[in-house]
């Protein structure tokens, strides 16, 4: 499959999506909390039914799995080679807070890896996004595109971790790496924070589900970075359990 043609589609079905979650960030939205006593508020169903019926136009034999979907079983799951992954709002928690930082996530997965991948954050007005083996792009905003690429550190290590979920193996493992400073950063824009050259090293010693990583994984790849659990595997995708392991997202520099 050519991603490089319906990349401008995937990336209109993100900008709709992050047009209608503004405009319900911007209003005095209510929060619910789901059965795992995770918050979901309008904005997230709003943006799965944007994004859905977006792809479905797009395809309709590529399977979708979202955040906010029908959970669908292992047994039809296990003969997925290639689906989305969506989440139409990660870092629920930071719009809740209104601090700005969640994101809007389309990838693409093909054979267990994310080979495309959509990130645009709405209150910020950036997008970003990559082919893998093709390179990535943000959009800032003024609307101007550019070419992102991972940076080489330099001798400080520029850290993102997660501020609502920081516990005691991430910061031993912060620690270890030396000189460092932190680089705040909600949700899946700690990778696209990387691969824009701003941040050099992301490591999450704590739960994510794999629609939280997959889309700005594969930009992060594109820009040059990689995603590994701690056995050094890259992380993969469409496993029995949606749950991901343990990882670090970072330039090659680090592996
Ligand atoms: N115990 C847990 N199990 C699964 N995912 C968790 C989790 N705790 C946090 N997360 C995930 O971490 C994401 C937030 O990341 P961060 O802390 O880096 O901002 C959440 O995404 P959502 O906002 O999409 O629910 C949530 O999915
Ligand atoms: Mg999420």
């Amino acid at each position: 499959m050519h991603y490089s043609s319906i990349l401008p589609d995937v990336l209109k079905i993100a900008d709709e999506a992050s047009e209608k979650v503004l405009h319900i960030y911007e209003s005095d939205f209510k929060v619910r909390y789901k059965e795992d006593n995770s918050p979901i508020t309008a904005a997230d169903e709003a943006a799965h039914e944007i994004i859905y019926k977006g792809l479905r136009n797009i395809s309709r034999d590529i399977p979708i799995l979202s955040e906010e979907g029908k959970s669908i079983p292992w047994e039809e799951r296990k003969h997925w080679r290639r689906f989305w992954l969506i989440d139409p709002i990660d870092g629920t928690k930071d719009f809740t807070q209104r601090n700005g930082e969640f994101t809007v996530n389309i990838a693409m997965i093909e054979d267990g890896q994310p080979v495309m991948g959509v990130v645009t954050a709405p209150a910020l007005k950036t997008a970003y996004w990559g082919i893998v083996g093709e390179g990535a792009h943000m959009r800032d905003r003024t609307g101007k595109i550019h070419r992102i690429r991972v940076a080489e550190p330099k001798e400080t290590k520029r850290v993102v971790a997660s501020k609502n979920h920081m516990n005691d193996e991430t910061l031993a493992f912060i620690e270890k790496l030396g000189d460092h400073e932190l680089v705040q950063a909600g949700s899946s824009l700690k990778f696209c924070r990387i691969a824009e050259g701003h941040a050099d090293i992301y490591p999450r010693m704590g739960p994510t589900s794999e629609w939280d990583t997959a889309a700005a994984h594969a930009i992060l790849v594109a820009a040059g970075g990689q995603v590994q659990t701690l056995e050094g595997e890259p992380l993969r995708y469409g496993k029995e359990d949606i749950l991901n392991p343990w990882f670090v997202a970072a330039g090659s520099w680090y592996f």
